[in-house]
């Protein structure tokens, strides 16, 4: 039985992964923590994975914490930076286990998503222009979504290894309305009652355009994607930080 410790487990996300362990046959639930809690109970002892569901400003902090106790760790948070992963890559080298922690970070778990984010990085070649829109419930607190950054570099990176310029945009004046302009990638966020977490990713050539998208209708759909992290991180996943669900999938 793999022993899993929930870190958030009174949100929205980690209620459902409290729920997903508990609800599987290879799993033992360990300790539920959430803000204000002693992450230090957490330790090889009682724990082999933690997964990590909680807000982009502290999650570093955990992440940190957690590598200390010399525990696994899957991290759904977003917020994550180039500069933030190397902090985390530090601190499994320095750490107490710097030849076999596991650290996995994703930032969706939902598989329409991480097709969608595929499919675009092997669209992106082959268009003038592209643009993300992310569409969200409106709880949530950063804008835009991990996920749109993560595509939006995406396909900036396989423009640039294309040989690709800029995308067109005579815009003279914008008072917002553009977008976030991530990696050269223009990216709108939508919030709106009743939507969960969506995304499109438009192409667009001379008289064409090809839409990609991907709907969770439910936060059921990013349990499969974590279930399937901490099987991964307890048996065969690759030591050190890995970065989004495609690693452990046959794509
Ligand atoms: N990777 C993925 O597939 C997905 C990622 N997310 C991301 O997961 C994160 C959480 O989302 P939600 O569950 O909707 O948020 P939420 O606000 O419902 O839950 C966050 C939880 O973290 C707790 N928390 C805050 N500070 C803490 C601390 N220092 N230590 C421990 N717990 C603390 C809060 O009390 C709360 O219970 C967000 O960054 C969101 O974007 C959400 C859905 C899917
Ligand atoms: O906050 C959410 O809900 C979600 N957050 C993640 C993100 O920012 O990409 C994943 C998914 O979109 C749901």
């Amino acid at each position: 039985m793999v022993k899993v410790s929930v870190v958030g487990a009174k949100g929205r996300m980690g209620s459902h992964v409290v729920a997903a362990v508990n609800g599987a046959d290879d799993m033992e639930l360990a300790l539920t923590l959430d803000a204000g809690d002693d992450l230090t109970r957490i330790d090889r002892s009682n724990t082999d994975v933690v997964v990590e569901f909680t807000v982009p400003s502290v999650s570093l902090g955990n992440v940190l914490t957690l590598i200390a106790q010399g525990v696994d760790v899957v991290v759904g948070t977003t917020g994550w930076t180039d500069e933030k992963l190397a902090q985390v890559r530090e601190a499994i080298a320095n750490g107490p286990r710097p030849s076999d922690q596991k650290v996995f970070i994703a930032p969706n778990f939902a598989i329409s998503a991480v097709l969608a984010d595929y499919f675009a990085t092997k669209a992106a070649r082959y268009f003038e222009s592209a643009e993300v829109i992310e569409l969200h419930h409106p709880n949530k607190v950063d804008a835009p979504s991990g996920t749109a950054i993560h595509t939006a570099h995406g396909i900036a990176q396989a423009r640039k290894d294309a040989g690709l310029g800029e995308v067109p945009d005579n815009t003279e004046t914008d008072g917002g309305s553009r977008g976030q302009v991530v990696d050269g990638i223009h990216v709108h966020a939508v919030r709106l009652r009743g939507l969960n977490a969506h995304e499109e990713v438009l192409f667009g050539n001379a008289g064409e355009q090809l839409t990609i998208r991907a709907d969770s209708f439910d936060r059921g759909s990013f349990m499969p994607g974590v279930l399937l992290a901490v099987r991964k991180l307890a048996g065969d996943a690759p030591t050190g930080l890995t970065v989004g669900l495609d690693n452990f999938l046959d794509l």
